[in-house]
């Protein structure tokens, strides 16, 4: 299990200051959502924290070590579903693999046997083993973007990264992909950061919610504490009371309520 610290993050770019001086620590396997309006930086922050960017100054450390690009420990699932469509979900998953196996070993599947087993495995875990031989462009958004799941779980990461996992999916799928992303995190037991537009999924399904507006973080805290004034606080002047779902549990049963669109 993997430990973050995030220590003084800035990002610019030109004159645009997408991440100023951010700092949080996240204990290993803590399942945490980031929330802001667009434009906060949250896309910035997560693409920083997978090595795809460099700060602009302070830094970042996995487990004490700084994070200066992207390791395979380190896992990231993208708002585009960013999987090949005239492939099956099978090959997709097992493609995974390429941070470990190699580009051409990737490419022309001559993965050994473990890393075939692993593509199923984590098929299986994100509710698509009997679509295994399925291509992946006729699945349906969210079946896709629980692939693009099972292509981050076999590259065996510590972390996981996901940008906006849901932001094209209706409410069914989006609550769908959501339950199949933490209930893998906590399978798996790993540090996982989300981030999020729609608030009352994030309220489901968060742990520890990071509020970013104009770059710098304005909220770190738990679910309880994400009250709908920190909410209106952080989306400004937009209609919240519609987003607030008040009597949820406490999160923790959110992954029995994975639906199966
Ligand atoms: N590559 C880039 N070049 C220039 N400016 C950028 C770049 N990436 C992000 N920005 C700017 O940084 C700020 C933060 O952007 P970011 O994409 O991190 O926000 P976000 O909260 O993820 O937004 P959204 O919810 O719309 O994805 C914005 O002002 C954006 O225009």
């Amino acid at each position: 299990m993997t430990y973050i610290e995030v220590d003084g993050l800035t990002k610019r770019f030109g004159d645009t200051v997408a991440l100023d001086d951010v700092s949080f620590e996240v204990p290993a396997g803590e399942f945490v959502i980031v929330l802001g309006v667009s434009g906060s930086g949250k896309s910035t922050l997560l693409r920083t924290l997978s090595g795809l960017l460099s700060p602009t100054e302070g830094e970042i450390r996995i487990d004490g070590d700084p994070m200066i690009e992207p390791r395979p420990d380190v896992a990231m699932i993208f708002q585009q579903h960013n999987i090949i469509g005239d492939m099956t979900a099978y090959s997709n998953s097992l493609s995974g693999g390429v941070h470990r196996a190699g580009f051409l070993s990737s490419v022309l599947q001559l993965q050994d046997t473990e890393e075939k087993h692993r593509a199923l495995d984590a098929l299986d875990m994100v509710g698509l083993l009997d679509e295994a031989e399925q291509k992946a462009r006729s699945m349906s958004g969210g079946q896709q973007q629980r692939v693009g799941i099972a292509r981050a779980l076999v590259q065996r990461p510590e972390v996981l990264l996901a940008d906006e996992p849901v932001a094209s999916l209706d409410p069914g799928s989006a609550q769908s992909v959501m339950g199949y992303l933490r209930r893998a995190s906590e399978d798996r037991d790993l540090t996982t950061f989300c981030s999020l537009h729609q608030v009352n999924i994030a309220r489901k399904f968060g742990h520890r919610f990071i509020g970013l507006r104009d770059g710098e973080k304005v909220f770190d805290g738990y679910r309880d504490d994400l009250t709908i004034d920190i909410i209106d606080d952080l989306y400004g002047d937009i209609d919240t009371e519609g987003m607030f779902v008040r009597d949820e549990g406490d999160g923790e049963g959110a992954t029995d309520e994975v639906a199966t669109t």
